[in-house]
């Protein structure tokens, strides 16, 4: 079958080294952007959300913080001292005595009158009268009394010790004549008010005492009416110590590094994702340079952070944050845009030692808790820290911090919010405005009156603001070599790696490599110097052996020839019992138009071979040419020519299959003009293109299978590693991809992993069965039947009664048919083949069609199958026990029972008929097409 035109026309481009670069750059950022557009909610959360929600709490605690600290009134206006107010029992309404005195005479009558009659007008309350006196300690006063004379100063102290809760007031008198003359007093009160508050500051003793001396003068004055206003007034309280802004400037640095966080741990889960689900592996085999992978994520990212940071000084502006109003946008804008860039190539450089996304979203967490404490401990105010550039304290200590980009992001904010903040003046407590933060303060030193003052007398030596943003470009700068060097020399997954002093070595700068190609015949001679082989085994199968023979003939060729290749998966670094030889010295040859089907059980090493030539994983030992390129040391050239598609879908969720299919036209070079046309008739062949625009992920599995093989044949390429490409297909779109493969072998070689045997049987141009990482058989699909199957089974129906006329006839005409069932009149032959003295089966099929034979009520024949010459290879590789297909005997008598009745059941193809009527030996043709019975 000739391919169309189209498929086998070269559509790459040859391009530069530059334009190719800058074309793979131009449709990865184009990929990354619909991926971001996509990612809506991510992308919105990162450049708008976190920054407003975070500069919306510090405004809140700023609002909150501010409100605090002026909540008591500084400076309380002074209180007119009040009069004295009828007193209580020890309870409001009990009866009491409001003043208690002695001694009473004309003088201390005089003076509380006066005091009554002052104190009413002050309370607008009835005057105290004077009360009888009272001479008796156990008389308790039957109403609230007024002033009541008692005979002695002894008389109020048991009187109130007697009767608590009773005299409000004792005042005791002594007048001296003089001259000059001198009215003394004492006043009795209940400290225990003053103590718990029920008489503030004591107002209520200094008012009486003022009530008293004013009735003193008044009455000395001849009842001349005196007054004397006193007012109290408190001390001014403490006024706020902080600014507003101050909790921008202390808080700040916390919340604006949790809000760069959020991009630090969506750039750590998407770079390890696409490395745990292999896609970026998926792109660099189409292709894909890493130094392009990493810049378009760089750039992608880079855009994101540039948003979020000219929002995060918009935010700041609209919040009215004296750091954002009183500094330079630009100033404001790259403070955070370098933080930003250092956090990203600090998240570039930990995926290199990550291969699990769970695992990169708990490192990011650990990241920001630390980072968290960092920003609360070492930011929370410019006295903790300046003192890094203390002259008390070792440069050691910010040498080493200044390789953490949020420790340069602190330093920088806080010499912008000590510039902007401002401050109190403590004498006139007044606001003095900060100086501001233009362009060129970045390269001021801090002022000495913005610095603080340490207990030692010293202020600290401040750099300049520069120097943060300095620190911050070294972090880029630094952390993207790290993630350059570790990149390549921590092995991936797949265990490639490069060795620790590679950027030394000329190759990997594309000096030497690339432009030479390998002569077949010296690539031979060293590769068998090099991995010389283990001695294949005595009963190896003497087709694999000629194959082995021309892999190592120097006269051959071939497109790819495969030498002594050998994988052992390593259980640690040294070398163990336990170790997993996965293929054993292969050879192999694969030829151009061909497709080879390798088949082989569970574990027997097929992916492995197809990962190791695919580029995927690197050989222990051994090596393949392919077009003269080495797959051990050109594989970067290789992918120029190679399409792979792995055993699971590398694919995009949130792609479709068109941009799939553009996507990796645009990696792998392929001509823009032809993209179209390439994307609808790829699309249309494996029945894709009715669904080209819905995204990958809402694909059932068959679908991503077809995508993934549409995918591995873009680019023209000259080898294509198919590994199970069918696998969850149903047989309508099997068939179509079946077709596909088929148009696409021309020129090219295919190398396909199947389970299905049937598959094997309609594609492959040769058949190779490898168990136990070794090959075991190999050949056409006729040849390997004709080989190591048991010839052919003819099934005849007849009456029972005639049984044993028909088993006579079979066994005159074929001697050597073996009769294998007989049951109710159903009579199964095994017929052995051409080469084992089957020659005398053309007759019997004849004799058969002729219709000769009465008793026949109906017949059919099979020729063995692919799958018992697999089940029966299998079964010798394993003698001792079942990898997969055989433990038991009676496990492998069922199968054969199975596989009986099915060929029973089948009837015959034609071109099976054919063969089996030449003797065998011929090919049978797809043998997949059945539909025959004799009439
Ligand atoms: N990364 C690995 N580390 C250790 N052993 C491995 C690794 N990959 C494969 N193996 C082992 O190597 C052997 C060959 O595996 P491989 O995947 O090549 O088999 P396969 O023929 O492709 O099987 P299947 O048909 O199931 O895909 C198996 O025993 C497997 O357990």
């Amino acid at each position: 079958m000739n391919p169309p035109a189209d498929l086998a026309s070269p559509s790459l481009e040859r391009k530069g080294y530059f334009v190719r670069f800058f074309d793979q750059l131009g449709i990865m950022l184009k990929r990354n952007t619909i991926l971001q557009i996509r990612y809506t909610k991510s992308t919105l959360a990162q450049t708008i959300i976190a920054p407003f929600v975070f500069m919306l709490l510090l405004f809140i605690l700023q609002k909150a913080d501010y409100a605090n600290q002026r909540r008591s009134d500084p400076n309380p206006p002074g209180a007119p001292l009040q009069g004295i107010y009828n007193c209580q029992g020890a309870k409001p309404d009990d009866p009491c005595i409001n003043i208690m005195y002695t001694p009473s005479d004309a003088t201390t009558d005089g003076i509380l009158a006066l005091f009554a009659t002052k104190n009413a007008q002050r309370t607008g309350q009835p005057a105290f009268p004077k009360e009888v006196p009272l001479n008796n300690l156990a008389t308790l006063p039957p109403r609230k009394l007024g002033m009541v004379p008692v005979p002695s100063f002894q008389f109020i102290y048991n009187y109130t010790l007697f009767n608590p809760n009773v005299t409000y007031w004792g005042i005791t008198f002594t007048d001296t004549p003089g001259p000059p003359r001198n009215i003394a007093y004492q006043v009795w009160y209940n400290a225990s008010n003053v103590a718990n508050g029920t008489d503030v500051y004591g107002r209520e003793v200094v008012s009486f005492m003022r009530g008293v001396d004013e009735a003193i003068i008044s009455f000395l004055n001849g009842g001349q009416p005196t007054s004397m206003d006193v007012t109290l007034k408190d001390w001014p309280l403490i006024p706020p110590k902080t600014l507003s802004d101050t909790i921008v400037q202390n808080l700040g640095p916390v919340f604006f590094f949790c809000s760069e966080m959020v991009i630090f741990i969506n750039v750590l889960n998407l770079l390890v994702s696409e490395k745990e689900n292999k896609l970026r592996h998926g792109m660099e085999m189409m292709g894909l340079k890493s130094s392009v992978y990493w810049l378009s994520h760089f750039l992608s990212n880079s855009l994101l952070i540039a948003v979020g940071a000219f929002v995060t000084a918009i935010f700041g502006l609209m919040f009215g944050f004296f750091a954002f109003k009183n500094t330079n946008f630009g100033v404001i804008f790259f403070t955070f845009f370098l933080f930003g860039e250092g956090m990203l190539m600090l998240a570039f450089f930990i995926t290199t030692f990550v291969r699990k996304a769970r695992v990169a979203i708990l490192i990011g967490i650990f990241v920001f808790i630390i980072g968290l404490l960092f920003e609360s401990f070492v930011f929370s105010s410019s006295f903790v820290g300046y003192i890094w550039w203390d002259k008390g304290t070792s440069p050691a200590g910010w040498i080493v911090l200044m390789f953490f980009p949020f420790f340069n992001f602190g330093k920088a904010f806080l010499d912008i919010t000590t510039y902007t903040t401002g401050r109190l003046d403590s004498l006139t407590n007044t606001f003095i405005p900060g100086p501001g933060f233009s362009w060129s303060t970045l390269y001021d030193p801090l002022p000495v009156e913005l610095r603080p003052i340490y207990a030692s007398g010293n202020t600290p030596d401040v750099p300049p603001p520069i120097q943060s943003w300095y620190f911050l470009l070294m972090n880029m700068a630094f952390y993207g070599v790290l993630t350059w060097y570790f990149d390549c020399v921590i092995p991936d997954e797949f265990g490639w790696s490069m060795p620790p002093w590679f950027f030394i070595t000329p190759e990997y700068w594309g000096l030497g490599r690339g432009r030479k190609q390998h002569g077949e015949v010296d690539w031979l001679r060293s590769e068998k110097r090099r991995s010389p082989g283990s001695t294949p085994p005595a009963d190896e199968d003497p087709d694999v052996a000629d194959e082995r023979n021309r892999a190592l003939d120097e006269t051959y060729h071939a497109a790819v020839r495969i030498v002594n290749l050998r994988k052992i998966y390593r259980n640690g670094f040294i070398q163990r019992k336990e170790d997993k030889v996965a293929v054993k010295d292969l050879c192999l040859n694969f030829e151009e138009g061909k497709l080879l089907a390798l088949l082989g059980q569970n574990g027997a090493g097929k992916s492995t071979t197809m990962n190791i030539l695919s580029g995927l994983t690197p050989a222990t030992s051994g090596d393949a040419l392919m077009y003269n390129l080495s797959v051990r040391s050109q594989m970067p050239e290789i992918r120029n020519i190679m399409g792979v598609c792995p055993q699971h879908d590398i694919l995009f969720d949130d792609l479709t299959a068109e941009e799939h299919i553009r996507l990796y036209a645009g990696l792998k070079g392929v001509r823009k003009d032809t993209w179209t046309a390439l994307v609808e008739e790829r699309l249309k062949a494996v029945r894709l293109w009715k669904v080209r625009n819905q995204r990958a992920g809402t694909y059932s599995g068959g679908m991503k299978r077809r995508l993934s093989l549409v995918i591995s044949t873009i680019g023209d390429p000259k080898i294509i590693f198919m590994d199970e490409p069918t696998t969850g297909m149903d047989p309508v779109n099997r068939r179509h991809v079946w077709e596909f493969v088929e148009k696409f072998k021309k020129g090219r070689v295919i190398v396909l992993t199947t389970h299905s045997m049937e598959e094997a049987d309609v594609l492959g141009d040769r058949i190779a069965i490898m168990a136990h990482g070794r090959l075991r058989a190999l050949g056409t699909s006729i040849a390997l039947k004709t080989k190591y199957g048991t010839g052919y089974r003819i099934s005849i129906i007849c009456d029972p009664a005639n049984a044993e006329i028909a088993k006579q006839t079979v066994s005159n005409m074929v001697p050597n048919a073996i009769l294998e069932d007989d049951s109710a009149g159903a009579l199964m032959y095994q017929f052995p083949t051409s080469r084992n003295g089957g020659e005398m089966l053309p007759r019997f099929i004849r004799f058969l069609e002729s219709g000769e034979a009465e008793w026949v009520k109906a017949w059919g024949i099979s020729q063995t199958t692919l799958e018992e010459v697999f089940l029966k290879l299998i079964r010798d590789a394993n003698p001792n026990g079942y990898s997969g297909y055989e433990t038991k005997p009676l496990v492998a008598q069922a199968e054969l029972d199975l596989l009986r009745n099915r060929s029973l059941r089948r009837t015959l193809s034609r071109p099976t008929r054919r063969a089996a009527a030449n003797g065998g030996g011929q090919h049978s043709g797809a043998g997949y097409g059945n539909g025959y019975a004799p009439s």
